[in-house]
């Protein structure tokens, strides 16, 4: 299978926010925000493997920056890296300004999806090729991450996060 880049799964979602996505500080509610990442996420990770995906893990997600009721949103998810089966998926959360248009970072977020078949079994997926330096970066500490998420699930022991590790020594 051929090396894809993160460009070629990159996937850009736009929307308002609408009253009755918001909570009572009339901000964006949380799992309204969850829900469209996981989304455009899924997109991408679908536009990578060419296969059905499946939301595996939410590794980290950062509500840095309330959005107000009225806000233009963009979420933008590209996957970072790829291993046998899953894809790690990062997203970037920006708010528009709607005098000057600028745009200004409120989250982000990290998920993992799995490439499967018909019956739910995981497949192979192509590996990732990063370009830019942030997709470089984002690329060697993907398996770090990976490591932390396989630990906390209780998939894997401490003695194999080697990588984690590696952090401490
Ligand atoms: C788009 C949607 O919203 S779908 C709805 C929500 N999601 C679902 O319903 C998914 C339900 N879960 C499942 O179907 C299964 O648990 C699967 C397919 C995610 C994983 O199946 P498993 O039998 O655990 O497969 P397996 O142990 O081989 O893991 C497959 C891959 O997932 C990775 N993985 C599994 N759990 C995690 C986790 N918690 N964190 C990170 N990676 C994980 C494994 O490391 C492996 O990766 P690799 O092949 O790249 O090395």
């Amino acid at each position: 299978m051929q090396a894809k880049t993160p460009e070629q799964s990159r996937t850009v979602m736009t929307d308002l926010v609408l009253p009755s996505e918001t909570n009572p500080l009339n901000n964006l509610f949380g799992g309204e925000l969850l829900a469209r990442m996981d989304r455009a996420a899924s997109i991408a990770a679908r536009r990578h493997s060419r296969r059905i995906v499946v939301t595996a893990s939410v590794n980290h997600v950062a509500f840095n920056r309330a959005i107000p009721l009225g806000s233009v949103v963009t979420v933008e998810a590209k996957v970072s890296r790829a291993f046998k089966t899953s894809m790690e998926v990062y997203i970037d959360v920006w708010i528009e300004d709607r005098e000057s248009g600028d745009r200004a970072k409120a989250n982000e977020a990290i998920y993992t999806f799995v490439a499967v078949d018909e019956t739910g079994r995981p497949i192979p997926v192509p590996e990732v090729s990063p370009e830019t330096e942030l997709e470089k970066e984002r690329f060697i500490a993907a398996l770090r991450r990976k490591q932390l998420s396989l630990l906390l699930a209780g998939k894997i022991k401490p003695s194999q996060a080697s990588e984690l590790k590696a952090l401490f020594d």
